[in-house]
């Protein structure tokens, strides 16, 4: 591999200069890009469209690829160049270089400027190696430095003397310092990753990752590939991410849009079953019982309760005639009802056209002619709408949960076997709630009520999900995703070894299953990026003790000097003043800074930073130039990253959890938050498993 950064001066004398015929590519690019641009907006589309309704959907679609064709200074319109092998179809001067880019640009006659980088032709720019070369002579990577091209990098893959070494962009692409939301990685996507990116849309992919592996990254590339390979299909079926948490969310929520895709959806878990105000908490104990499957089984049996086997005939009077269908051809109809994979709803609307098809059997037998309006006719009929509100009465998901909740002997009826009695004394409220609003609901809750709603009516499914940090997630909640998804398919991101849920999943295996996607493929990422090696190396300590098997991240990135442990004599406000200056000489650094603690600790580390007049921000607000520095909760820490992070006593992070693998779990977490250096300030003793 060869890089070459000459200076300005040197490369803008001469147009021989490589450097130099880039840039000139790069600006003809920029003005093709312009071109395409004006010829949209120069579009006359009254004499194109015949009414008015047509104007308007194509004008806010001229409007969609006029905002997509706009240049963006800031992000480079291409950050890499393919030069293929040349064949007999093939020569230099015709198509086989490219240029792989943000966006396709093309010039007056067609032919591309910059490809997409999700193009076919771009997959070689992210696969191609010296042992398998994809017919790539040369791949070029650029280096930009404030929109200006400065620097490439040269990868001569079928050349045996060269030898294979780590990009040098690629490490200062990972340590350009961070401020504002988290950044896409197009120019630098690995071949694992890659892979990944672009696997087949029918197919759910789960990747195991250790901290700063890419997965997030991963996950959201993936999202931007699908829609570009699958545009019509993703566009009517829908796709949405999902992350931990509202901070989580505001943190990736650009890096769609960066990439051109501006219609996914963001939400949490508990953005998808909010049917109900969630006011409540439930304690561990009780909040495990209601995230475990078995809830599903006690909800359907719950559900399927309401169904009473009719006792009495139903009797329709149509003029001077009466058809009496007798009570045992009811209880046929119910039963052959029950039996089906049906959800309660649709068998309930199904239940009236079964009792009139009866109706009009007598009615044809009896010699009457009937068509599908005397059909229709006879399920509006009173005596049938009567006979189904009694048998087939409607269901309020929430109503039903309530009860579950509130009426011991409801829920036992439904849980026999399947919850013991300690267990369904541990569920139960301690008072009966009158009302769906008075109920003081739990997240678990809310999941229990969406269970409900999907056994009543059958939940959208959307054509992809992304689902992230799933390895917090319960089998309920798992569930609550999965029907999300039944009529598309999945990428599921996350590592064993950060769940902090007391239902965080055992296995991926376990955990596919009740998504409903058993069949889905477990990928592992282990190379990282994030985290230099020095510093992944001290959180692994922790991984025999809470999570034995997990293999250790191999970070691509050696920064010595990058760890720090400073032990503070004293108490508490020695602590914390320590805690002050390291924030304060951290600031000294470029880029942003989190200093993170256990929850308990916040109100006085936020009080010292204030009375030491530095200003700080939650993690979900964006940091600025101005304002770099984070204060962050350990249990916001999830997902987020930061250049350089202070670590506010490992014990106390420990301590803050129920229990000592949770909070081992926890502090692993927030010592793989940064980037370039980590400063652990702790009074007393570091936990033994750090030793
Ligand atoms: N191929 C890459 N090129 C450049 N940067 C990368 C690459 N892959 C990952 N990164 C960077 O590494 C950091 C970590 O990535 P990401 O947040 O996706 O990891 P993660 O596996 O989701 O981590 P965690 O488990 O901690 O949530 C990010 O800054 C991301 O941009």
């Amino acid at each position: 591999m060869s890089a070459h950064a000459p200076d300005s001066r040197q490369s803008d004398s001469s147009q021989s200069d490589p450097l130099q015929r880039e840039r000139t590519h790069l600006s003809s690019s920029r003005a093709a890009l312009r071109t395409m641009r004006h010829e949209v907006e120069a579009l006359d589309l009254k004499n194109v469209t015949a009414n008015w309704v047509n104007a308007r959907v194509l004008g806010a679609q001229m409007e969609a690829r006029i905002k997509e064709l706009a240049d963006l200074t800031h992000t480079p319109l291409f950050f890499g160049r393919l030069d293929y092998l040349p064949t007999p179809e093939r020569t230099a001067e015709d198509g086989s270089r490219f240029y792989i880019g943000r966006r396709h640009v093309h010039d007056a006659v067609g032919d591309p400027m910059v490809v997409d980088w999700r193009a076919p032709v771009s997959q070689p720019f992210y696969r191609a190696t010296r042992i398998d070369p994809q017919e790539v002579e040369l791949r070029r990577r650029f280096g930009y430095t404030g929109g200006e091209l400065t620097a490439y990098e040269d990868e001569r893959l079928t050349d045996p003397v060269e030898e294979a070494r780590t990009s040098r962009l690629l490490q200062a692409e990972i340590e350009r310092p961070r401020v504002g939301p988290m950044r896409d990685i197009v120019a630098t996507i690995q071949p694992e990753q890659d892979e990944i990116v672009r696997s087949g849309l029918s197919g759910t992919v789960c990747v195991q990752g250790g901290p700063g592996t890419g997965k997030t990254a991963v996950g959201l590339h993936r999202v931007a590939y699908l829609l570009y390979a699958h545009r019509e299909r993703l566009a009517r079926t829908g796709t949405l991410v999902i992350g931990p948490n509202r901070s989580f969310l505001h943190y990736i929520e650009q890096v769609l849009p960066a990439l051109g895709e501006l219609e996914v959806r963001q939400a949490t878990v508990d953005d998808l079953v909010a049917r109900v105000e969630v006011r409540g908490e439930d304690p561990a104990d009780a909040a495990v019982i209601k995230g475990d499957a078995r809830m599903a089984e006690v909800l359907r049996r719950a559900v399927r309760s309401h169904v009473t086997i009719p006792a009495e005939p139903v009797m329709v009077v149509r003029g001077s005639r009466r058809w009496r269908i007798p009570a045992y051809e009811l209880e046929e109809i119910v039963r052959e009802l029950l039996g089906r994979d049906m959800r309660y709803g649709a068998a309930r609307e199904a239940l009236p056209q079964r009792i009139a098809h009866a109706v009009l059997v007598r009615m044809e037998e009896s010699g009457e002619v009937c068509d599908d309006r005397v059909q229709d006719a006879v399920a509006r009929n009173p005596a049938v709408k009567a006979a189904v509100k009694s048998v087939w009465p409607p269901v309020d998901p929430a109503k039903l949960v309530l009860r579950l909740l509130s009426d011991a002997e409801f829920l036992a009826a439904h849980a026999e076997g399947v919850l013991d009695e300690a267990e369904q004394r541990t569920v139960l409220w301690p008072k009966p709630v009158r009302s769906v609003r008075a109920a003081k609901w739990s997240s678990a809750d809310a999941v229990l009520i969406d269970e409900a709603a999907d056994l009543v009516e059958r939940t959208h499914s959307l054509g992809h999900v992304v689902l992230d940090e799933a390895q917090d997630l319960s089998p309920m909640q798992y569930r609550a995703v999965g029907r999300r998804c039944t009529t598309g398919s999945a990428t599921v991101l996350g590592d064993l070894a950060q769940g902090t849920t007391p239902w965080a999943t055992g296995s991926w295996e376990e955990a596919l299953s009740h998504l409903g996607k058993p069949d889905a493929v477990v990928e592992e990422l282990t190379a990282g990026f994030r985290v230099p090696r020095e510093v992944i190396a001290y959180a692994s300590r922790l991984l025999p003790h809470m999570s034995p098997g997990l293999a250790e991240v191999r970070s691509v990135r050696e920064s010595p000097g990058s760890l720090e442990i400073r032990q503070i004599p004293g108490g508490p406000d020695e602590l914390t003043s320590a805690v002050i200056a390291a924030c304060e000489e951290s600031l000294l650094h470029e880029g942003s800074i989190g200093l993170i603690a256990a929850d308990t600790r916040i109100p006085a580390l936020s009080e010292a930073l204030s009375a030491a007049g530095l200003p700080w921000l939650d993690p979900g607000t964006e940091t600025t130039a101005d304002s770099r520095l984070t204060l962050v909760p350990a249990s916001l820490a999830k997902g987020l990253e930061y250049d350089y992070v202070v670590l506010d006593d490992p014990s106390t992070v420990v301590a803050g959890e129920p229990d000592e693998r949770t909070g081992l779990r926890r502090l692993y977490v927030a010592l793989t938050r940064a980037v370039s250096g980590l400063t652990v300030v702790h009074q007393g003793e570091l936990p033994g498993q750090l030793g």
